[in-house]
């Protein structure tokens, strides 16, 4: 297994950021005079080829195992794929990734034109946009999600703001739509896909902090949390980790996959900001 290449490292007077070309994956943010702000599992693999536990994954073109359950490998290829740096300064890095920097794998998998652009803007906000244009003259179905582990003090104390009254595809039970009522708080495994992109605040007394977290072009937020019993069968994940992080994604999944019209380009943005509390 080779190793992955030195990540690409972001500074400036706000904020710094590291970022593998391996899924143009952002590995780390910690605002100037804050903890670090994303969780990377202590047994995370940074090798060729496999995803990277932690820190944001991309997720494209599709997400876990595709809106019909028959894709493979889980989440697309663009996570595990070396994506191109376009530019770079201090704060903002340019990334692309297109179908000819697919394996031949990838390419028969997916095989249809498109050009991925990431942009990765680090300051007191983490901003996140990816943008696809459909390269091809038929239409580009896509799933993706922009996969961000927050780190959080303890998951038990954390409850989420802004998904009140929004329904749930729950992928733990099963359930095809389920109502919303009140913060999520977190007392098992979580895996949902909440048909909603609107703003959230991740609440986390221990830590003392609130993340604001603000998204376009989504039309839904992913809350997963592995617990006990999954947390131990990762192999790329410490069997007590379940409680320093939490998943909220960028998404559209399932029924809300995107269709991009030959020429056009479709957005989906993610940012984070933190208040002290
Ligand atoms: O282990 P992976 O492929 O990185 O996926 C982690 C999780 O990612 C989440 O987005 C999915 O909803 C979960 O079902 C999945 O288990």
């Amino acid at each position: 297994m080779t190793a992955l290449q030195q990540p690409l490292a972001l500074a400036n007077d706000s904020g710094i950021a590291t970022v593998y070309h391996q899924g143009a994956h952002v590995a780390s943010w910690t605002p100037s005079r804050q903890d670090p702000v994303l969780f990377v599992s202590r047994q995370a693999n940074f090798v060729e080829g496999k995803a990277i536990r932690g820190g944001v994954p991309i997720c494209f073109p599709w997400f876990g195992p595709g809106r019909n359950g028959d894709r493979t490998p889980a989440h697309g290829y663009a996570r595990t794929t070396p994506w191109r740096l376009v530019s770079c300064d201090d704060a903002v890095a340019v990334f692309a990734l297109s179908q000819d920097d697919f394996s031949d794998e990838a390419r028969q998998a997916f095989p249809y034109p498109f050009a991925c652009e990431y942009t990765v803007t680090v300051g007191s906000t983490l901003t996140l946009e990816l943008a696809t244009t459909n390269t091809g003259s038929e239409p580009l179905e896509i799933e993706e999600a922009l996969h961000t582990y927050l780190a959080v003090g303890d998951l038990r104390s954390v409850s989420v703001d802004g998904l009140d009254g929004v329904d749930y595809v729950d992928k733990v039970t099963g359930q095809e739509s389920v109502r919303q009522e009140g913060p999520v708080t977190f007392t098992g495994e979580t895996d949902r896909v909440y048909r909603s992109g609107e703003p959230l605040v991740v609440n986390d007394p221990l830590l003392g902090r609130k993340l604001h977290i603000t998204m376009t072009g989504a039309a839904n937020t992913v809350v997963w949390n592995p617990w006990t019993e999954k947390a131990k069968e990762m192999g790329d994940f410490a069997d007590e980790e379940w409680t320093q992080m939490l998943c909220i994604e960028g998404a559209n999944a399932l029924d809300d996959f995107v269709t991009v019209a030959p020429g056009e380009t479709h957005r989906i943005t993610y940012s984070i900001q933190v208040e002290t509390v």
